[in-house]
């Protein structure tokens, strides 16, 4: 028998973290090392299973980290950035939901990807993955008709647009052969004026315990195409996050996406 996945989480007592520590428990190819909290959080030092489990405790930051195969993060910025100064000082692979992430921070990514392999992906979902081609079909298929990405989310999200709304965004925008630093439109008040032909807008609703919705609306004269997803439970992305650590373990360094995992599975599926 191999020996189990060796898994740091990184954001473990967050919503996606407890998502996440519901499956790692059950299931047999991992093994959760470390778990990892903010400095100042109310959760460093406590047990991350109860105690009368495991000993295993929320930690914050990496020294005392034992040795780690792969860490899954749905940190933050902050917690992402430590994250990849770990994953890169020791060679670790790392699978990361963060979003918001700025340009400085995108920088350092691209270069670890040099070093170790990285899997990101803004939504793990199996329906936003096909959403996302759907998307880029349509947009291409239609690409004179006005489209716009709304998203809703739970009040407590800090960023926005969600990574997801951003990438769906970045798809359609590629199958038209343009790009959102150009044709993308994030916000309008007062009197923004008609709308500028081949934009791409954004709109976002927060509020509630929303686990995110998606819907691209792509508008033309007397009928409209809409492309929804729903996302009712978090499992869903914690599963998709845990198959791609799993996936990612013993990959030569590079920037992958949930695609890669998705498109290798079929292939072997294919006789
Ligand atoms: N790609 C995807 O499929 C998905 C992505 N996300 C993204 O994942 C991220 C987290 O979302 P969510 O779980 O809702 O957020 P939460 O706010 O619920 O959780 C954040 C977690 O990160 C921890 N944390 C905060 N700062 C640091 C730090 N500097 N170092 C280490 N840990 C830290 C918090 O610890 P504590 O509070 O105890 O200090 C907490 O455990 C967001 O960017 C979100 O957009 C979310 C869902 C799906
Ligand atoms: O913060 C969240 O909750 C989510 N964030 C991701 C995003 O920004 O797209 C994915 C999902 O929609 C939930």
């Amino acid at each position: 028998m191999t020996s189990a996945i060796r898994l740091a989480i990184n954001g473990a007592s967050g919503r996606m973290g407890h998502a996440l520590l519901a499956l790692v428990r059950q299931d047999r190819r991992f093994e959760l090392v470390h778990a990892v909290v903010s400095a100042g959080s109310t959760h460093d030092g406590t047990p991350v299973f109860g105690e009368l489990s495991t000993s295993l405790r929320y930690a914050h930051g990496w020294d005392a980290a034992p040795a780690v195969d792969v860490v899954v993060d749905f940190s933050g910025p902050e917690g992402l950035s430590a994250a990849l100064a770990y994953c890169t000082e020791r060679g670790v692979a790392l699978v990361t939901g963060t979003t918001g992430i700025d340009e400085a921070l995108e920088a350092r990514i691209a270069d670890a990807e040099k070093r170790i392999p990285v899997l990101r992906a803004a939504n793990f979902s199996l329906g936003v993955a096909v959403l996302a081609r759907l998307l880029r079909e349509a947009a291409a298929a239609l690409p004179d008709w006005d489209l716009e990405i709304v998203e809703a989310h739970h009040g407590r999200k800090e960023d926005a647009p969600s990574g997801t709304a951003l990438a769906l965004g970045h798809a359609a925008a590629e199958a038209r052969g343009t790009t959102l630093a150009k044709d993308g439109v994030y916000v309008r008040e007062g009197r923004p004026g008609a709308r500028r032909h081949g934009s791409i807008g954004f709109a976002v609703v927060r509020g509630g315990d929303v686990v995110g919705e998606h819907t691209a609306l792509l508008l033309g004269q007397g009928e409209r195409v809409e492309l929804s997803h729903r996302a009712t439970d978090r499992s869903i992305f914690a599963r998709g996050a845990l198959e791609a650590a799993a996936w990612l373990v013993g990959r030569k360094p590079g920037a992958y996406g949930i695609d890669d995992m998705l498109l290798e599975r079929r292939a072997r599926a294919v006789p």
